[in-house]
């Protein structure tokens, strides 16, 4: 069996004896009950994923970025120069990104893995090389990665989730860097979930009026290209979710995928970015429908687009402050949050155990 499969074949459901445990344990809590909104939510939710009650607290938390090029940025889809990406991630090893600085603020760790970064990046602490390709091919004119090439970025990223895993973490962070790669995100966005270009497409980086409508263009015919129509197309089963993946898709979105099933496999959760992330979430969830139990939406991201991932997979975000950068960041900041929900469940005094007296029924 390949790791993919295997992979896949390993991911059960969420565990709902312990969800209903965890419910049953929020309302002794003392406080008025559902009084912690979307929080006993993510606290009911990890108690799923681990199978246990109270679910082991969430840390250390351990931050991914998978980096990569994108052939459709010659279509003119982003203000930034290609090189940016490599740079960045020399930003990233060196410490000066905001990620980094995020990062430090929640107490998580970073490794940056080179996917399909168009240069040669120096490998270094904190660096790995699991390069497939120097970019994908242009999917505005055909497939941006072949089927193979698809497979190997999800197995890197199955294997970093298992690696990250194995040396004790218990909380992953989802984080990209590729210039273009919002154009991707759109166009996978599109096909997962049937919408129509102009409702997933946002402007990245921070494109202007004209090359917003042209980036629009390019996603129409990147759908038209690799045989999809337009606001119908929600491939169904594993194969089609692979072929739709590496048409429209980007190295780093095959590997967050990957990532997303390797944390799903290990029953950790898993904090999801912004759009880049929203994007390969689709895909794992296509290829895996019980994937996406194990995800938490950190945040939502300025990209229209992500808002209708987030909604076709059922995930509400926990922060929403108009962050676009990508790179791990909104899901660090949701960090802090996730670990608050879970505490609640180790440290919280019962009504019984405090004395206090519970609302008259
Ligand atoms: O995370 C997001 O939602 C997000 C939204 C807009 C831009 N980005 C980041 O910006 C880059 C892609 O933007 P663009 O305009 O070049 O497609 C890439 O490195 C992403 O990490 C990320
Ligand atoms: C500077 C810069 C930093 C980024 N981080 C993630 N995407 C990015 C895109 C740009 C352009």
């Amino acid at each position: 069996m390949t790791l993919l499969d295997g992979t896949i074949a390993a991911i059960w459901p969420v565990d709902p004896v312990a969800m209903a445990e965890a419910r049953t344990h929020q309302d002794r809590l003392t406080k008025p009950r559902g009084s912690l909104g979307v929080l006993e939510d993510v606290a009911v939710r990890l108690a799923g994923i681990a199978a246990a009650c109270p679910p082991p607290m969430p840390e250390p938390a351990a931050l991914a970025i998978f980096a990569a090029d994108h052939g459709v940025h010659a279509q003119g889809v982003s203000p930034w120069p290609q090189e940016v990406t490599a740079q960045m991630v020399a930003n990233f090893a060196a410490g000066g990104a905001v990620a980094n600085a995020f990062a430090a603020q929640v107490g998580a760790s970073i490794t940056v893995v080179d996917v399909g970064v168009a240069a040669d990046v120096p490998a270094g602490p904190g660096v790995i090389s699991r390069k497939i390709a120097y970019g994908t091919a242009d999917l505005s004119e055909g497939p941006a990665m072949t089927l193979d090439q698809a497979v190997d970025a999800l197995s890197a990223g199955i294997e970093i989730a298992g690696s990250l895993v194995a040396a004790g973490n218990r909380c992953l962070v989802t984080g990209d860097m590729g210039i273009a790669n919002t154009t991707a995100s759109a166009a996978l966005i599109c096909v997962f979930t049937g919408r129509e270009p102009a409702s997933a497409t946002g402007r990245g980086t921070g494109v202007d009026d004209a090359m917003y409508q042209h980036k629009i263009d390019v996603v129409r015919r990147a759908i038209e290209a690799n045989g999809y129509e337009e606001a119908v197309a929600v491939p169904e089963g594993p194969d089609a979710a692979l072929r739709a993946l590496a048409a429209l898709g980007g190295l780093e979105h095959a590997a967050i995928a990957g990532f997303i099933l390797g944390a799903a496999a290990a029953r950790v959760p898993v904090i999801l970015d912004g759009v880049i992330a929203g994007a390969a979430a689709l895909a794992a969830a296509a290829l895996a429908p019980e994937a996406a139990g194990y995800c938490v939406a950190g945040h939502r991201s300025a990209e229209p687009g992500h808002a209708v991932a987030l909604a076709h997979l059922g995930l509400r975000p926990l922060v929403d402050l108009e962050l676009r950068l990508g790179e791990g960041t909104g899901g660090l900041l949701a960090h802090p949050l996730v670990s608050a929900a879970v505490r609640v469940m180790h440290e919280v005094a019962t009504f019984d155990a405090a004395g206090v007296a519970d609302k008259e029924r």
